[in-house]
């Protein structure tokens, strides 16, 4: 998905070539998912994140038809502006709030994959470390205390931060995913990790894109 001011969406598209499947581009503007069986709301800067970051692009007229598939159990995937996106649409809990240091933070991070029955994670194992570029200012996972529990009791923080928490975020917590699975948010960046050559040179973060495709192969 591109909305204006997306930055990533050419690195997700290549990410999910890599992983065997199609990259089908989809703009903001048109409600139509042109048949895709899974959608990738990818990193940036969506409306030059006024008022919050994630809160205009919610509105945009594909959104109505994104929140209404998800919620029948399409795929979705929200990468840092797109996991901002998606607690702003409410698909996912919470919010994301300013880094406690207030400034924009940009290095390797180091993640464990907690929940791996997610249609996003499948091809990692509950309790797996992984390192994936993480680069943000308003990175600070919040919710109140009874959704944080009830994340926590139903397997839903899929990531959490290892090492030193990088922006304040409570619980650790680097990405959730919905009840169903189908729709996960996080804020590092797998898109970036999925290339030998570029990078860190890991491939980290390939698993998101693979795990998602064999689940639709085998559907
Ligand atoms: N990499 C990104 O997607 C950045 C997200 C958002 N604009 C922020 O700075 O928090």
């Amino acid at each position: 998905m591109t909305f204006p001011g997306t930055l990533d969406d050419r690195d997700t598209q290549r990410a999910v070539r890599l992983a065997g499947a199609e990259a089908v581009p989809l703009w903001h503007r048109d409600k139509d998912l042109k048949q895709v069986d899974a959608v990738v709301l990818p990193g940036g800067f969506s409306y030059g994140d006024y008022l919050r970051a994630g809160a205009i692009s919610r509105f945009s007229p594909v959104m109505e038809t994104v929140i209404e598939q998800a919620r029948a159990g399409m795929p979705v995937l929200g990468i840092c502006n797109g996991f901002q996106v998606l607690t702003e649409t409410h698909l996912l809990p919470g919010a994301m709030l300013r880094n406690n240091h207030l400034h924009f933070i940009c290095r390797d991070q180091k993640l464990r994959v907690e929940n791996a029955n997610t249609s996003w994670t499948a091809e990692y194992e509950a309790g797996q470390e992984i390192s994936i570029p993480l680069k943000n200012i308003d990175g600070r996972y919040v919710a109140d205390e009874r959704t944080l529990d009830m994340l926590e009791a139903e397997g839903r923080v899929a990531f959490r931060y290892l090492d030193t928490n990088p922006n304040g975020s409570l619980r650790d917590i680097a990405g959730i995913t919905n009840e169903a699975g189908n729709v996960v948010g996080l804020m590092p960046h797998p898109e970036h990790a999925v290339e030998p050559l570029i990078g860190s040179g890991r491939t980290d973060g390939l698993g998101f894109f693979t795990s998602i495709l064999k689940k639709l192969v085998n559907a």
